[in-house]
């Protein structure tokens, strides 16, 4: 009878306690403490048992911040007063851990509403890839049951099916935070973020994995791709349209070797090869390009060109592949696609190849075999369907004997190369090029009566080397379009700079030792050419004279002498 927190105590009718199990010196139920004053709460039940009227004998008193149970029993006894048998139970640690339990309770439903409730899943499974619970938003994402999920582990729900793969087991095995993309069984693509719970051995208890469904937002950042694309192509094609505004007429091939190489060109749209085209620079290579694409079964498709000298060295590989998000700093948020991926089902023709930097000629060459590409800082490669064009006016043999261009690219290239010779040695294309180019300036200018060329000033023209070829021709023609007079471009309408040049080149053809011909021949028709440019540049005889040192009457005679033979 004397341990605690049973406490048994005999109390007298006037409330005092007459005999105690108390543990002795404990200031609480000693004999002789009198209820009514120390335990008044007591004291009125003890009261009321008592009193005989019938009560629930058990009460729950308070006292001094503690809890205490009591029982009650009176003991009537005929001739003495009665007396109560009063057992006390301690409950003030019963009572914290009820409240703590409630407490606790309460928590976890508050938890259970906020797991619930949140629209991202949430799986918790234990240190074998048992699964112990997920929430409402995990049943709908993955089309399962809370029911039929417990108790499986991660392993057999792979197994079956249900999930393509589980971050909780890479978790399990790596010992740490893991985030991975998983497709469902419906099609769904989520995010899983998979994080160990350690108890205080380091040991994993728990995998608490949380998924958000990124089916909409991953349809919505291709949509946005896709308008970023279309964007990047208009611009790049408005670009296009601009820099070449004559690039809509129509191909001039009059000269045997140019029709070989618009043939050429006609027979390889038809077939998927990459193709590369050669000629200096202005002879039409982008013009053979397009002709190719627009001919090719991808003519509805868009065909990007991209000058690879233009683009900086470092932006080469990003602008050609792309990039992932977060890729390097300063990267754009969400990534961005490359020009192969843009052109994707049409034709990219990189015009400039030469200038490609050594790394990205790896890349290309790479893509070129196996038509994947993968972004920079990506890891994953995409499938694309794109054909290839290139063109330089370099000499790539060169190239890649000093180490600049890839031997494996220059041949993987060069499987069908295309010769587009400069226009010094198609002269047969320049009357008809100069026609075409003065009927397309003189529309775009509004002049209402045909350009014409005289005699003379076409034969400047064929003697003019053009060195930079039909890029040059449609200059030129432009400007004496827009400069003559007259509606016929005589040879004061052609620069100085083409006329020296071209009788240069005269020059150089007639003074020379020609096979059956005797000196005084040459030496006439060439003091004639003498003469005739004179006299085209200087006018009358008098400034004619000066400029070649002679007097007057020798140019006299001399032109009267050619003009009569
Ligand atoms: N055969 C042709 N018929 C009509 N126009 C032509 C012909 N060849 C070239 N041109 C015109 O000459 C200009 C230069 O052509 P293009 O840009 O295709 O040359 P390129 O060889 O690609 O030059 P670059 O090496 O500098 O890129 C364009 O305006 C093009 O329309």
């Amino acid at each position: 009878m004397k341990t605690a927190p049973h406490c048994v105590i005999l109390i007298d009718a006037g409330g005092k306690i007459v005999e105690s199990n108390a543990v002795p010196g404990s200031n609480a139920f000693q004999v002789g403490v009198v209820l009514p004053d120390a335990h008044p709460d007591l004291w009125l039940h003890v009261k009321q048992q008592l009193s005989g009227e019938p009560q629930p004998n058990a009460a729950t008193i308070y006292s001094n911040g503690k809890t205490f149970r009591v029982w009650v029993t009176p003991l009537f006894r005929s001739g003495h007063e009665p007396l109560a048998v009063c057992v006390i139970e301690n409950h003030t640690e019963l009572d914290q851990m009820a409240l703590k339990m409630r407490a606790f309770k309460d928590l976890s439903e508050e938890l259970d509403a906020i797991i619930d409730s949140s629209d991202d899943g949430l799986w918790v499974c234990d240190a074998y890839g048992t699964v112990l619970r997920i929430n409402a938003a995990s049943e709908r994402m993955n089309m399962v049951r809370a029911a039929d999920i417990i108790g499986r582990s991660m392993e057999d729900l792979v197994e079956e099916g249900l999930i393509d793969r589980s971050v909780t087991i890479e978790v399990i095995r790596k010992r740490c935070r893991q985030n991975i993309i998983q497709r469902t069984r419906s099609g769904r693509k989520l995010i899983l973020t998979g994080t160990p719970v350690f108890n205080g051995a380091g040991e994993i208890i728990r995998v608490v994995v949380s998924e958000r469904d990124i089916t909409e937002i991953d349809s919505l950042s291709r949509k946005l791709d896709e308008q970023m694309a279309i964007k990047d192509k208009m611009h790049h094609q408005i670009r296009e349209m601009q820099l070449s505004r004559t690039t809509d007429s129509p191909l001039v091939a009059r000269s045997p070797s140019m029709v070989k190489a618009v043939k050429q060109a006609l027979k390889l749209s038809q077939v998927r090869t990459t193709v590369l085209i050669l000629g200096e620079s202005g002879t039409g290579k982008g013009l053979i390009a397009n002709l190719i694409h627009q001919h090719s079964d991808r003519a509805d498709k868009p065909m990007i060109e991209i000058n690879c000298g233009a683009i900086p060295e470092n932006l080469v590989e990003t602008e050609l592949f792309g990039y992932q998000k977060g890729a390097f700093t300063g990267a754009d948020q969400k990534g961005k696609p490359g020009y192969l991926e843009l052109a994707h089902q049409g034709t990219l023709f990189l015009d400039e190849i030469a200038e490609l930097p050594l790394s990205s000629q790896v890349k290309l060459l790479r893509f070129l075999e196996s038509a994947r590409v993968t972004r920079v800082g990506g890891t994953s490669s995409r499938q694309l369907d794109v054909r290839i064009l290139c063109a330089t006016h370099q000499d790539l043999d060169k190239m890649m004997a000093e180490g600049r261009f890839r031997e494996d690219l220059y041949y993987r290239l060069h499987v069908i190369p295309i010769h587009i010779p400069p226009l010094r040695e198609r002269k047969a294309c320049i009357p008809p090029l100069i026609q075409h180019y003065f009927n397309h300036f003189t529309k775009q200018l509004g002049i209402e009566e045909k350009t014409r060329i005289s005699r003379e000033a076409m034969d400047v023209l064929l003697a003019y080397p053009f060195p930079g070829n039909v890029r040059e021709l449609v200059n030129l023609c432009e400007r004496m379009v827009v400069m003559a007079d007259e509606n016929e471009i005589r040879i004061d309408d052609l620069p100085d700079s083409v006329l020296d040049t071209a009788e240069q080149c005269k020059a150089d053809q007639m003074v020379g030792f020609q096979k059956n011909r005797s000196l005084a021949q040459m030496l006439a028709e060439a003091e004639q050419r003498i003469l005739e440019q004179a006299k085209r540049r200087y006018g009358s005889q008098i400034r004619m004279a000066r400029a070649l040192g002679v007097n007057q009457s020798t140019i006299a005679r001399k032109m009267k002498k050619y003009v009569q033979s």
